[in-house]
């Protein structure tokens, strides 16, 4: 599809989610012609395509754009990368941080497309568990390194602003390969991210 149609396309979808969220303020009891509401939906249509995008990136295409041969072998980790999701079955944030790390076997990748593949996953409907497993396989297939690690603390408001009502649970999810499957390298990757590094 050329760039015009594409443009064309997302202003047509852009447009049906501005009719949809209309009739949803009106179904909630409002009125959508008010003042204050009058561009609401169509600023919430942006918005829901701004936390959605990640359906029209390609991780694999990511991190392929910065992989670099390199005989680096220990240990890379990049932890407390902010992430914000949604929940798929409220459509409401959940929010943290994720911890990734790989041993590195014959390719290192730039840091920051690391934090890129969270954000890739993370702006779509998720679960946290999938969210964790997907981040980990992007990264194994593409720099098939020696192990992958990822930890993902988050707080659900679906949790907290209704149903049981719970303020301060964290969920915790994880997922290890290869040499993160053994117990000695995955004890470091828990002690670095526990550590307080930073700050010594
Ligand atoms: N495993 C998992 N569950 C999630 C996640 N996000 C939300 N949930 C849960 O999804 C479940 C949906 O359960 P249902 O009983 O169908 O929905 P519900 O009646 O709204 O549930 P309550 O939240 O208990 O009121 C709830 O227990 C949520 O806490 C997630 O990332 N992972
Ligand atoms: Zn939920």
């Amino acid at each position: 599809m050329s760039y015009k149609k594409i443009e064309q396309y997302e202003e047509k979808i852009t447009s049906h989610l501005v009719e949809n969220y209309r009739e949803t303020l009106t179904l909630l009891g409002e009125n959508p012609d008010r003042e204050g509401l009058k561009k609401t939906p169509h600023r919430v249509a942006k918005a829901m395509q701004y936390l959605t995008q990640g359906y029209h990136m390609d991780p694999k295409a990511i991190l392929e754009s910065a992989k670099f041969k390199e005989s680096f072998s220990e240990m890379v980790l990049v932890k407390d990368i902010e992430l914000y999701s949604l929940c798929e079955h409220h459509l409401l944030p959940f929010f943290g941080k994720a911890h990734v790390a790989y041993i590195p076997n014959g390719y290192i990748v730039g840091l920051s497309k690391i934090a890129r593949v969270v954000d890739c996953f993370s702006r779509r409907l998720q679960v946290q568990e999938r969210l964790t497993h997907q981040i980990l396989d992007a990264i194994q297939d593409v720099l098939h390194p020696l192990g992958v690690a990822v930890v993902i603390e988050a707080q659900h408001l679906c949790m907290m602003m209704r149903g049981v009502q719970k303020q301060n649970s964290v969920t915790t999810t994880s997922a290890f390969s290869g040499q993160f499957e053994d117990e000695r390298t995955r004890s470091e990757f828990i002690r670095l991210i526990s550590a307080d590094l930073m700050h010594r």
